[in-house]
């Protein structure tokens, strides 16, 4: 018997086409991904929604925890074998990652989208969407967290990042690559994704943001950080885990403020690590009170932040947060 999915539409390039008139790519046509849904027949009984139809820059972590709302009650009012989101690219990996971290569910969670939008020749959301019903199909996504499949690749949402502008290939894991591969009769997972984490959220609306280290940072560029109402930083540090020092009185006066202050790695490889001892060197970062992260990007960390501050505002415990 086939297997129940649902499918959640909510924008992006997979539900956009280049309108020939001035060649710009837009939300033309509200059914663009309902087309594919006969497609999609052979593979499973598929139920598709249109929830939204935005493209991803518009996505926020209150419509992110909208999504997870929407999921939740979806599967509390029927009985589904796996959930497919279709989703702008952009942040798609936001959007997962949240997903990810505040659903506990054990049937497969899928998000997809397309890079070439419906009507581009080599459109790539049609297969994009099969294969993630496929993938959302199978036993053996169950319990993996909520997953991202792309150009025949399944990821899991924790490691997966947008690695190209325009290449249909552009979802990569840099640290651990993909775990699963869509075979042409199959999907074969190669190894599992490491131990998951569940927050139980009410909201997404910390004020939280997320700022890059560059060489010669000025510090005005960050005092207006003291003047706001935030309710925490993340910032993207050099290498393992470094700063300019011209920063580190404001970051002290946030610290002092009750700020808690997350460092991630501008490397996309590797974790940031309390090694240097000179004047911003992590060592020194890590003794002021800065919570040091385990590999996240800096947009997942920021979103980690954002759901964590709903269980603690304590540096100590949103370090042993940040080290799972
Ligand atoms: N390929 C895409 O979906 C990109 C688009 N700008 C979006 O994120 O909505």
């Amino acid at each position: 018997m086939l297997k129940k999915i649902l499918v959640l539409n909510t924008g992006g390039t997979i539900a956009m086409s280049v309108d020939a008139s001035d060649d710009g790519v837009k939300p033309l046509d509200d059914q663009a991904v309902n087309k594919i849904l006969p497609f999609l027949e052979r593979y499973a009984d598929v139920t598709m929604k249109n929830v939204l139809n935005l493209p991803s820059p518009h996505i926020t972590p209150a419509i992110m925890n909208q999504l997870r709302q929407h999921i939740e009650v979806e599967l509390s009012l029927a009985s589904y074998d796996g959930v497919v989101i279709t989703h702008g690219t952009d942040t798609l990996e936001e959007t997962a990652y949240f997903l990810d971290l505040t659903l506990s569910l054990s049937v497969p969670i899928v998000v997809t989208g397309a890079m070439r939008s419906s009507n581009e020749l080599g459109a790539d959301g049609p297969v994009n969407l099969i294969s993630s019903v496929r993938t959302a199909a199978d036993p053996d996504s169950r319990n993996k967290g909520v997953l991202v499949v792309f150009n025949d690749e399944i990821h899991a949402a924790c490691h997966v990042t947008k690695t190209h502008t325009s290449n249909v290939a552009t979802f990569q894991s840099p640290q651990y690559g993909p775990i699963g591969t869509i075979a042409k009769k199959n999907v074969q997972y190669h190894h599992a994704p490491l131990d998951r984490e569940h927050y139980a959220i009410t909201h997404a609306d910390a004020n939280v943001p997320l700022i890059k280290a560059v060489a010669g940072m000025e510090p005005a560029w960050l005092q207006f950080l003291l003047e706001q109402s935030i309710d925490g930083l993340v910032i993207e540090a050099f290498g393992l885990g470094n700063l300019p020092p011209s920063i580190i009185p404001t970051l002290k006066q946030l610290l002092d403020k009750g700020i808690p202050i997350v460092l991630v790695s501008r490397c996309y490889n590797g974790q940031v690590q309390d090694v240097y001892d000179y004047e911003g060197g992590g060592h020194q970062l890590k003794k002021m009170g800065i919570v040091f992260s385990n590999g996240l990007n800096g947009q997942k960390a920021r979103l980690k932040l954002i759901v964590a501050l709903q269980q603690t505002r304590d540096f100590a415990q949103l370090q042993d947060l940040f080290e799972k």
